[in-house]
């Protein structure tokens, strides 16, 4: 295997001009591709059906053979490394799930440990923390079989088992697909929680905007062929999207998006920094990390005039913010980014 040279040292993924032309179709798959991806990076692939999302995340662990280009993973050439190497530093999540339905969960979490030669008491004890570690109780789901767990929890139990070799790195595809949105949602919140812990590199497809702008450090906006209409962070994706296809992508409702991303430390940290007297008896407290909305939803609800902006979390008894560093942002200008939205042409 070669070593990387051009890219930027903390690259985790590197697809260095991919392409995909599966036998006796007419046009590529994916048209030469090329993106990169930071070790520890929540990255989203989201985009219209047929555009090359999952055929792009699975050429990463040659589940697909790229037909031209190069794969890197952590600085190796791996486009024709042994494969069950290179499979071994990535766990795959999909939406099938793929538990193996005569093996109690534990077992399952197990499989690839038990191929890796390590030994049954330490499997136990592993499958036990990972699924603590996705909030299944172990003395409930250990020995249970994957019918015996609600759509949901046979979901945590494949995160469980994807992450059970400790690879650096996983791909999922779609894997909140098939619960209803209620469960999705509290998956997704869990989900970040656990990210903050493990810190993995992580590709995740979805059809879901909303779950794209929620999950993604960075989000990859395909459009038809897998042209890479945009690869940016949710905030700008939603405040300069880079041309219509993007705009109509993220449709109408980009304003409020928007505002569920921005805090209100980003609000302050954009205007001039003028003597506000504080009317503090007319104002409700936010801290810097509180969105925009839920500013907009407190001053709305209690009728004030606007937001007095804290300091965060006390730690240690001192605060991150200096002593004197309140400020106010009269309701006025929250409605101003409110509107002052050029991602959203509605
Ligand atoms: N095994 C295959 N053989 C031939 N064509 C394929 C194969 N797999 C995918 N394709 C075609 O390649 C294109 C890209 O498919 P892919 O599944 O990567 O898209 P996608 O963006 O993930 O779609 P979806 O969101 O519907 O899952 C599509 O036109 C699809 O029909």
């Amino acid at each position: 295997m070669s070593e990387h040279t051009f890219a930027g040292a903390d690259t985790m993924i590197h697809l260095d001009q991919v392409t995909k032309q599966y036998p006796g179709q007419d046009r590529p798959a994916v048209s030469p591709l090329t993106m990169e991806i930071e070790n520890g990076e929540f990255v989203v692939f989201v985009g219209p059906s047929g555009c090359g999302k999952t055929t792009t995340l699975r050429m990463i662990n040659r589940l697909v053979e790229p037909t031209s280009g190069d794969i890197w993973i952590n600085g190796q050439n791996v486009t024709h490394a042994d494969v069950n190497e290179l499979r071994r530093g990535i766990g795959y999540v999909i939406q099938q799930i793929g538990l193996l339905p005569h093996l109690t969960i534990a077992d399952n979490i197990g499989l690839v440990p038990k191929l890796l030669g390590i030994p049954k008491t330490e499997r136990r004890s592993r499958a036990a923390d990972l699924l603590d570690l996705v909030g299944l109780d172990p003395k409930t789901y250990a020995t249970r079989y994957p019918r015996q767990l609600s759509g949901g929890q046979q979901q945590r139990a494949g995160v469980a088992r994807a992450l059970a070799a400790d690879p650096p790195i996983m791909l999922m595809d779609e894997p909140f697909g098939a619960v209803d949105p209620i469960a999705r949602e509290k998956l997704q919140v869990e989900f970040l929680k656990l990210q903050e812990k493990i810190r993995k590199t992580i590709v995740f497809v979805t059809h879901d905007i909303d779950e794209a702008l929620r999950l993604g450090d960075r989000i990859a906006i395909f459009d038809v062929g897998s042209r890479l209409a945009q690869f940016d962070t949710p905030l700008n994706v939603l405040t300069n999207p880079a041309d219509d296809f993007v705009r109509d992508f993220v449709g109408a409702g980009a304003s409020v998006r928007r505002l569920s991303l921005l805090t209100v430390g980003d609000v302050l940290a954009g205007t001039v920094d003028d003597d506000h007297s504080i009317p503090l008896h007319d104002a409700v407290q936010v801290t810097l990390k509180s969105t925009v909305h839920q500013a907009l939803e407190l001053v709305l609800s209690a009728r004030a005039d606007g937001v007095c902006v804290v300091p965060d979390l006390v730690v240690d008894g001192s605060s991150t913010e200096p002593a004197g560093s309140t400020k106010f942002i009269a309701l006025q200008d929250l409605l101003m980014t409110a509107s002052n939205t050029p991602g959203d042409p509605r």
